[in-house]
């Protein structure tokens, strides 16, 4: 029996009910695998946990999470929650850049037409939306918040900072995934304006030579924000810097549902985090309404990345799973103008299991 020490975090808002939904699933699916266990260890990081004893990510939480095979995340932070600074407690920023978790891969999938606000994407003859951002994770222009600046000054700055080892390391992740998928490219920068874009750019052309079987090409920010409503099924890959893939992720999630269908991984070499897109959503937690969707998906991705015959099996029955109920436009959550609550299309999505 081979088993898998997987950390929990269920965060703060809706955090833990799309948690719970997704253990759920776990559960479900274990019970058809065979010679696999996995023994969950929930622990306290978040705005929560700061009210609680001051400190949004204890050590010890950070310890157990490189003990554990895998990580799953809810959601966290909350907007009445801040540093002194004035800006939001981020742990999972925090656990990125401690974990090394460089590689944010948010994958974007249209299930039923009726989910998204653009016309033509639907039927068996539709165009597909089926794309994956990779977002650098752990620069950009996130790399010099936490640095002390002088107090009382009429100005503040923040750092946009590329690296060659940082470029490098995530435009090779992002050409390894195309590789596996439709063979295509995109580096999504600002080059025409900002040097360190030029910089991710040249490092991006000296890694495409890495990759000739693969497609590249690379498009300006401001027209990916045009072409992902006008044409996002000709997209395949595209790698970006920390905040255009932020940005990018939730416009991306517009289109086919919204945040509750946009699920993610964050991975380093040594580990891997695995959670929603969406953040805490304050004003839908604790009314059972919260789509889980993303949330199961991540834990799909999870069990796909633990790479054991086993747990691969599982990931393709959840996403099987979730593809035959979200493809039927009578199963719909809140956010997609239904009325099945968390529990009831968590249901539906363990009766689709095989
Ligand atoms: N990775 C994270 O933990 C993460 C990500 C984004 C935001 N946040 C934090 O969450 C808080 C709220 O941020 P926000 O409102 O900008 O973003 P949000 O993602 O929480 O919500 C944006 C919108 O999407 C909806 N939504 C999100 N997830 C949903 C789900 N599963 N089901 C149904 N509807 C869903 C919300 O109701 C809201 O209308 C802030 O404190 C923010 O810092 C955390
Ligand atoms: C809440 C925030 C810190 C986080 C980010 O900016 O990375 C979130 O928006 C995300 O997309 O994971
Ligand atoms: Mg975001």
């Amino acid at each position: 029996m081979i088993k898998f020490d997987i950390s929990i975090l269920p965060g703060d808002g809706i955090g833990p009910e799309v948690v719970a939904a997704s253990l759920d699933v776990l559960r479900a699916a274990e019970t058809r695998l065979r010679g696999v266990r996995f023994e969950c260890t929930e622990l306290s990081v978040g705005a929560g946990e700061y009210l609680k004893n001051g400190d949004p990510l204890p050590g010890s939480a950070i310890a157990r999470m490189k003990q554990a095979d895998a990580i799953l995340l809810g959601a966290m932070g909350l907007p009445s929650v801040r540093w002194p600074n004035g800006v939001e407690m981020t742990p999972q920023i925090d656990i990125r850049e401690k974990l090394d978790l460089y590689n944010g891969v948010r994958p974007i999938k249209l299930y039923h037409e009726s989910h998204s606000p653009l016309k033509g994407y639907g039927g068996v003859n539709g165009k597909p939306i089926d794309f994956v951002i990779i977002r650098e994770n752990c620069e950009g222009l996130f790399s010099e918040r936490l640095t002390p600046r002088p107090a009382g000054r009429d100005f503040e700055t923040d750092t946009l900072k590329i690296t060659r080892r940082g470029a490098e390391r995530v435009c090779r992740e992002a050409f390894k995934l195309a590789r596996t998928r439709r063979k295509h490219c995109t580096l999504v920068d600002k080059a025409n304006v900002l040097p360190s874009m030029a910089f991710f750019r040249k490092v991006f052309d000296e890694v495409a030579a890495e990759f000739p079987d693969v497609q590249t090409d690379r498009v300006y920010i401001d027209a990916m924000a045009l072409f992902l409503v006008q044409r996002p099924h000709t997209f395949d890959v595209m790698v970006t810097e920390n905040m255009f893939g932020d940005i990018l992720s939730d416009l991306a999630a517009g289109l086919v549902g919204g945040m509750g269908m946009a699920p993610s991984a964050d991975l380093g070499d040594e580990y891997g985090l695995f959670q929603p897109s969406h953040g805490t959503a304050p004003t839908i937690a604790g009314k059972g309404i919260a789509n889980p969707v993303a949330t199961i998906l991540s834990l799909a991705m999870l069990l796909d990345w633990l790479d054991h015959p086993e747990t691969k099996r599982a990931a393709r029955l959840i996403e099987q799973a979730v593809a035959r109920v979200c493809g039927d436009p009578a199963n719909r959550t809140a956010d997609l103008g239904g009325s099945l609550g968390t529990r009831a299309i968590t249901e539906k999505i363990i009766a689709a299991l095989e």
